[in-house]
């Protein structure tokens, strides 16, 4: 990506930030992934269709068993509960995308950090960021299992996409080998703070400002009662219009990522979305949520089946795009 774009990009993130309108009129198409192998063809359609359109969509019999979900919910409501001062000991490393912010992600969009707390778990980084077995038993090894198995997820539906562009189907499993230093998938967790009293009406803050990921692929992992994410397709960023995505314990909501817009030409479209603060008439607590990024490794080089955009590295890609959404660290 030329500077000039990575600057348009910026100038129409910040146009994001208003409150615009909600509407019910684009589907978010579901898509049942069971029996992969043998309904590949079929599945891979609707993947495609869904995600030249909208680039968002849920995933049902996804394979990973609801029971890990909620553990892996459990242990993420676990750690934020502990107390700021040991988390604090983990802080994000910003270059590796890894380890614990609170209140530091400012989006160009809106300005002000969300309202939320996160930690990042990228394989090769974590040495110091662990909190410990003495502190939280069972969470390192519970993480890391749930991340293995986003992955397998993540490159399932990706080696549909790689089909489609004429790449071969393992592509994207190579470009995301877990195994060696260059990998630089994340699993996020978050949480987004329950509104004091004082604030509930406040329509100022956001809960996450409007954005769109940096990765090729992500997998949104949201709980029944926890709503806010919303969606907002770039073609039709002028309305203002937002789609409500509504989160189902069992489905993963998945979303295209610039890096993948990019590797397939502006094919597959990655779109602008954010998760609002709740208006007064709606639940005040605390939320949730868990996202996979599957970003290529650092080393992989990203360009297109029509060469659209010139060759850069995945490294290279991301450092621009992080760069511009973190106040400190
Ligand atoms: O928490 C959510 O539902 C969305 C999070 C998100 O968009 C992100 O972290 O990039
Ligand atoms: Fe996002």
């Amino acid at each position: 990506m030329t500077d000039t774009t990575t600057m348009q990009e910026l100038a129409k993130e910040s146009r994001m930030g208003a409150m615009g309108s909600e509407t019910h009129a684009r589907e978010i198409r579901r898509i049942d992934l069971s029996n992969f192998e043998a309904r590949k063809a079929e599945i891979t359609e609707q993947l495609w269709a869904a995600s030249v359109d909208i680039g968002f969509f849920q995933v049902t019999n996804h394979g990973i068993d609801l029971a890990e979900v909620k553990r892996a919910f459990a242990m993420t409501e676990a750690f934020f509960a502990l107390p700021d001062e040991v988390k604090a000991r983990h802080p994000l490393k910003k270059a590796f995308n890894a380890g614990w912010e609170s209140r530091a992600q400012v989006r160009p969009s809106t300005g002000t950090p969300d309202q939320k707390e996160s930690y990042q778990i990228t394989r090769p980084h974590m040495e110091g960021l662990w909190p410990g077995e003495a502190a939280l038993p069972d969470f390192q090894q519970t993480m890391l299992a749930f991340e293995a198995q986003c992955w397998q997820v993540a490159m399932r539906i990706l080696s549909c996409f790689a089909d489609k562009l004429g790449f071969g189907s393992e592509f994207f499993t190579h470009a995301h080998d877990p195994a060696v230093p260059a990998y630089q998938s994340t699993l996020r967790l978050l949480h987004y703070f329950a509104i004091p009293p004082e604030q509930r009406d406040h329509l100022g803050l956001w809960r996450a400002g409007a954005h769109t990921d940096f990765d090729c692929l992500t997998l949104l992992f949201q709980q029944a009662g926890q709503g806010g994410l919303q969606v907002l397709p770039g073609k039709e960023h002028e309305q203002q219009a937002w789609t409500p995505i509504e989160p189902a314990d069992d489905v993963i909501t998945c979303n295209i990522g610039d890096m993948l817009m990019r590797w397939s030409d502006d094919q597959l479209k990655s779109n602008f979305h954010r998760v609002k603060n709740p208006r007064p008439d709606e639940y005040q607590g605390a939320r949730y949520s868990l996202a996979f990024f599957a970003q290529a490794n650092r080393d992989v080089v990203i360009q297109g089946p029509a060469k659209k955009y010139e060759p850069i590295t995945a490294e290279d890609y991301l450092y621009r795009r992080v760069n511009a959404n973190f106040a400190k660290y």
